[in-house]
């Protein structure tokens, strides 16, 4: 695999790794900090609900306890059937209603068990009806005194006027005495019209009692009236509300936790419509009850926005690789391209220089500087050790045709001479003729004289025989003491054979002193048509072992 195939494929595996990684920390950081705000928002949030929208309901509520401390209120309480009591009494609540919110009060007294009720209405009486204990309607009276409690909210229908009202019940006591509760009441269509206008956007709120049961929420069918009297199966509780059993189990221990830390903020996560939501409960002690903000995570700040984050980065990163992809390119991967190019060359014998750009890696630079030494020498060396085999081909070539003593064509060399004057003689009639001389008795000389002094004497006889025949033919010598003269014309065969036949130059050759007697038999032969060269040496040695055989 190529470093370009490699580094797209490493590459391409990097990038995909490290978009699933960033991806991932993205997402955890994204999650976490959208959770982190989300919890800041919340706690602002539940404060701010708190404040805002409780503030109404709790001003009552402080009117109410104020009401409750009223000592006519009280005297008359002691004693219902007291009228003048009664006069003074209604004197100083009818000076009081003014002050709640919807100018309207009610007085039930534990001991004559009469409910009163005030508002603008003028014809409506002071006095409405009579509590009995057995009635469920009026079981919220009974129950609030039998469990001491100073202050009570509750979300009950207002038979007389229709309306549902939120009503907030203080005890009258004197003393440890009970004599009766007192307190007003807020439209609750309006309350709750008042605090959905209050209502962020991303959050619901629930309020709720300590059980859970739903006391003020948007939606009025999921309220649950009479919480106090109610039995537990028939309530309408808050985690009714959510999507799974674990979410309302971390839901009821958030619950737990805010009522124990009053006014501090408990987070936990739910699931509620589909949705992951992070709910902020905190406990209200001048109201008694809890208040649970619902923000949806997902709706506050969807992870999406961070998509665009994920996205420059990815862009970023693929810029990064296709940059560093061009430069591997310019620095490593052209530069060995070059370099491949230039090793191929020189593998058939052709040297072609690499071509670098200014790019390239110093490392790659310095490999090519050794690399065209290196090949610049070895292109000489090749050249120098073709030149040496040239040289010894020849050689061995000259010595293949050459006799080494004599350095005359040996029969090798000489039949391939004769061969050539043959070819030519068949094309052209260019002719020729052998003469064949043979030394008479040389075994003597080497068996007298010993076989360096037959060198020497054959030696001797080749020079001889060279300058004799000079240009006019080419001497060879056929084997031992054997050799062709070939000569190119009839007139100089025959003057060269009578030369040898006659001249005496050789007759005494002088070896370390001893003399040495060399006499030769000479036989001729001429090309003539149809011959052979084995025709033709025959008739030569036909004709020399003739005279040899006259001599004996
Ligand atoms: N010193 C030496 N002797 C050689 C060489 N080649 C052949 N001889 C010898 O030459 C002799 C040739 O002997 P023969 O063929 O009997 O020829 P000859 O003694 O001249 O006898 P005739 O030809 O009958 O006159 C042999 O004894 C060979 O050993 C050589 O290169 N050097």
């Amino acid at each position: 695999m190529t470093i370009k195939s490699r580094f797209l494929l490493s590459t391409t595996g990097i990038l995909l790794l490290t978009c699933f990684f960033s991806w991932l920390s993205i997402r955890v950081l994204a999650e976490d900090l959208v959770e982190s705000w989300v919890e800041r928002y919340a706690e602002k949030q539940a404060r701010y609900d708190k404040a805002r929208t409780l503030l109404p309901l709790i001003q009552e509520i402080n009117l109410s306890k104020e009401f409750a401390e009223l000592d006519s209120l009280k005297a008359w309480a002691e004693q219902p059937n007291n009228e003048s009591l009664k006069q003074q009494a209604f004197i100083d609540a009818e000076e009081f209603r003014m002050r709640f919110a919807e100018k309207s009060y009610f007085i039930a007294l534990k001991k004559n068990e009469r409910y009163y009720f005030s508002d603008d209405d003028a014809s409506g009486k002071f006095y409405r009806y009579t509590l009995e204990s057995s009635k469920e309607s009026d079981a919220w009276f009974y129950q609030i005194m039998e469990h001491n409690l100073d202050l009570h909210l509750n979300v009950n229908p207002d038979v007389e006027l229709g309306v549902i009202k939120l009503w907030s019940d203080v005890l009258i006591r004197q003393g440890d005495e009970i004599l009766g509760v007192v307190g007003t009441g807020l439209d609750l269509s309006d309350f709750l019209d008042q605090m959905v206008e209050k209502q962020d956007v991303y959050s619901a709120i629930v309020f709720t009692n300590y059980e859970g049961a739903i006391q003020l929420y948007q939606q009025k069918e999921l309220i649950n009236y009479s919480s106090l009297t109610k039995n537990a199966e028939g309530k309408k509780l808050i985690f009714q509300l959510l999507d799974n059993e674990e979410s309302k189990e971390r839901l009821k221990q958030a619950l737990k936790s805010a009522k124990n830390r009053p006014n501090k903020i408990e987070m936990t996560r739910v699931d509620k419509d589909g949705t992951h939501q992070l709910a902020s409960v905190i406990y209200i002690p001048e109201i008694d009850w809890l208040q649970v903000n619902f923000i949806d995570i997902g709706r506050f700040l969807p992870l999406s926005e961070f998509s665009s984050l994920f996205v420059v980065f990815f862009v970023s990163l693929v810029v990064a690789l296709i940059i560093f992809y061009v430069l591997l390119s310019l620095i490593v991967t052209k530069p060995l391209a070059e370099l491949d190019l230039s090793i191929r060359q020189l593998g058939k014998n052709r040297y072609r220089v690499p071509q670098l750009s200014y790019f390239a890696g110093t490392e790659i630079k310095r490999l090519v500087s050794h690399y065209e030494k290196m090949s610049t020498s070895l292109l000489e060396y090749q050249h120098q050790l073709e030149e040496k085999v040239k040289e010894r081909t020849a050689e061995l070539n000259r010595l293949s045709i050459l006799d080494p003593l004599t350095e005359l064509y040996n029969r090798r060399g000489f039949e391939m001479y004769m061969k050539e004057y043959l070819a030519s003689w068949q094309k052209d009639q260019k002719s020729f003729g052998l003469i064949n001389v043979d030394v008479n008795e040389f075994k003597l000389i080497n068996d007298r004289l010993g076989h360096a002094a037959g060198d020497f004497v054959l030696q001797k006889i080749a020079s001889y025989l060279l300058s004799v025949v000079d240009e006019k033919g080419v001497v060879a010598r056929w084997g031992g003491d054997e050799f062709l003269i070939l000569v190119r014309d009839k007139q100089e065969q025959d003057r060269i054979s009578e030369r040898l036949r006659s001249d005496k130059v050789l007759h005494e050759i002088d070896f370390n002193g001893d003399r040495v007697s060399v006499q030769f038999s000479i036989g001729n032969a001429f090309i003539q048509d149809q011959d052979t060269l084995e025709s033709l040496l025959h008739r030569a040695d036909k004709a020399m072992y003739a005279v040899k055989f006259n001599r004996q």
